[in-house]
């Protein structure tokens, strides 16, 4: 699903941000990525989404090599990917389900469609019965269940998430990472971006470590308890 080969990033001003990072996502696999902050994490996932285009190195994103992709064909790309951020970048004063459909409004979908495929989404999410709230209105937990919703609405085989329980308690968190591993069971490949070492300890998932820009460990970072 994401295979990097010696991917280096060096932002203007020389500084390095990636340093020959070499790892494969496989397809229907579930991973974290964690480091301190400002060791990599969201510039390797913006390499990914195209947001950022890598210095050095080779990048295969579901079968394409995107490494030296053409821009006109990064949004065709990026349909693929659903992208998930702490803060959620909701239009807080928008319906749940307008905002669930942001992305099929953008591509050019009938409104039954988008209605349809939107209810189906919340439904995956847990938030049948909240389409016609405003964000604004909702919990914090709850808000990050719409901006996922919205981020699988197209059902993108990879997802990939940005400190997406940075602003939820422990309990909410964990609810949010049970609905990573049902999307996952659905079998979509699911990358998480994650400074949270106890969240992590919790789940039983292969853990890629940024330090520096360098990837310093891939593997399990501790068994699951009983
Ligand atoms: N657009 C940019 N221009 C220059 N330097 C950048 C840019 N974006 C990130 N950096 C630098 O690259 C390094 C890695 O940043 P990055 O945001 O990828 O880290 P991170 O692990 O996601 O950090 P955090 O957990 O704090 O979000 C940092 O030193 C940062 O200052």
């Amino acid at each position: 699903m994401i295979l990097f080969e010696e991917v280096s990033k060096i932002y203007a001003g020389e500084h390095a941000a990636l340093k020959q990072v070499d790892f494969h996502l496989k397809q229907g696999e579930m991973a974290f990525l964690t480091g301190h902050s400002g060791s990599g994490k969201s510039t390797l996932l913006k390499l990914i989404s195209l947001m950022e285009r890598p210095t050095t190195g080779r990048m295969v994103l579901n079968g394409n090599d995107i490494s030296n992709i053409k821009g006109d064909d990064i949004p065709y790309l990026r349909r693929h990917i659903g992208m998930i951020f702490q803060d959620h970048r909701l239009l807080m004063h928008r319906s749940v389900l307008e905002n669930v459909g942001l992305p099929l409004l953008i591509e050019g979908y009938s409104r039954y469609e988008i209605k349809r495929r939107s209810l189906a989404a919340l439904e995956k999410v847990g938030l049948m019965g909240k389409e016609d709230f405003a964000p604004i209105n909702l919990s914090g937990g709850e808000q990050q269940r719409v901006g996922i919703a919205r981020a699988i609405i197209n059902q993108p085989p990879l997802l990939l998430a940005d400190e997406p329980t940075g602003n939820l308690d422990p309990k909410l968190s964990l609810e949010i990472l049970s609905l990573f591993e049902s999307l996952n069971e659905y079998g979509m490949s699911v990358l998480i971006a994650t400074h949270d070492l106890g969240l992590i300890a919790k789940m039983r998932y292969r853990t890629l470590t940024l330090k520096d820009g360098e990837m310093i460990n891939d593997g399990l970072m501790r068994e699951r308890n009983g």
